[in-house]
């Protein structure tokens, strides 16, 4: 985690130098062997650090979830967060944080996010470092990420730095992510995600059917809700889109899964069905009963 908190805060320490630092350090992580990467002259990290990570059996879960937008990766990732005592860091919602502050950093971001754009990897880094410094100060230790690393880049420097336990990407059939992604809304004030579609989908041919509750909110929030420009735009383009998202994805994906570190997940529904079955995959059935019987 302090490897992790190091290699961020370098990255984002700011001015041109650093600028072309990060050229560099991407440059190296997507060219070379990461090892290769860290002993080159100019990366932030130091071979000895490397030596000083925790076994995972002396610390807490360092997990990625990944999966397409709408799938509910938000939402499982925060139920495990709160069930294993680890911070669910989602790095949509430090960019949607700091679209609140005012300053040419948030003109900025509100301009790529709203064209449904990547965020460039050293604002990406420069909030991740951030929140991780603040959770150290904290005490937190462990992770769930949700919505990092995007790429094959931001991949290779996270593993360059930490040791990433598993990576859990979940799944839903595509007509009923569709529905879900044109469902999500946000309150524009307290800025909790929602889901207004009611998915009801029969079996057939083959397929299970598939029922997820719609995520309504609170009286207060209802007046406030609104849609993502990028949503809107997904309305227009849904299934345009979740084809390119799965075409994004998919390096991402295949660089875990030559690692051995991806757990596919196919959801067979909504909270209700899906929790105690990845509950299940992820062994994790004992640990929510003890939980439970504390409460
Ligand atoms: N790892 C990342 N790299 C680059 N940009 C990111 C990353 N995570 C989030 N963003 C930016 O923040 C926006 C919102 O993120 P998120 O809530 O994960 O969005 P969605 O799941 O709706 O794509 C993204 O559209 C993107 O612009």
């Amino acid at each position: 985690m302090a490897a992790v908190q190091r290699l961020f805060r370098a990255a984002a320490s700011g001015g041109a130098a650093t600028a072309a630092s990060m050229r560099r350090m991407t440059s190296l992580a997507t060219e070379q062997a990461p090892s290769a990467a860290a002993a080159s002259t100019g990366f932030p990290f130091k071979a000895e650090e490397k030596l000083t990570r925790r076994s995972a059996a002396e610390r807490n879960v360092q997990w990625v979830f990944l999966g397409c937008p709408g799938v509910g990766k938000g939402t499982y990732a925060s139920r495990l967060s709160r069930l294993l005592g680890v911070p669910h860091i989602a790095t949509g919602d430090l960019v949607r944080d700091e679209l609140t502050s005012i300053g040419p950093l948030a003109t900025q971001l509100a301009e790529i996010v709203n064209q449904g754009k990547l965020v460039s990897d050293e604002i990406i880094f420069n909030l991740l470092s951030k929140r991780l410094k603040k959770g150290e100060d904290q005490g937190e230790s462990g992770f769930i990420l949700d919505g990092f690393p995007r790429t094959v880049k931001q991949a290779e420097i996270l593993d360059e730095v930490t040791d990433i336990d598993m990576v859990v990407n979940l799944k839903l059939r595509e007509d009923v992510l569709v529905e879900k992604c044109l469902g999500r809304r946000i309150c524009n004030q307290c800025g909790k995600n929602f889901n207004l579609a009611c998915i009801d989908v029969k079996g057939e041919n083959g397929l299970p059917a598939i029922y997820m509750a719609p995520l309504l909110p609170p009286n207060n929030c209802m007046s406030k809700l609104i849609t993502l420009t990028i949503l809107k735009r997904w309305s227009e383009t849904g299934l345009r889109y979740t084809m390119t998202w799965y075409g994004a994805s998919q390096p991402v994906e295949d660089f875990y899964q030559k690692q051995g570190k991806l757990l596919e997940f196919d959801l067979p529904g909504g909270i209700p069905e899906s929790w105690p079955k990845l509950l299940h995959v992820l062994n994790l059935e004992d640990q929510e009963e003890l939980k439970l019987a504390a409460a």
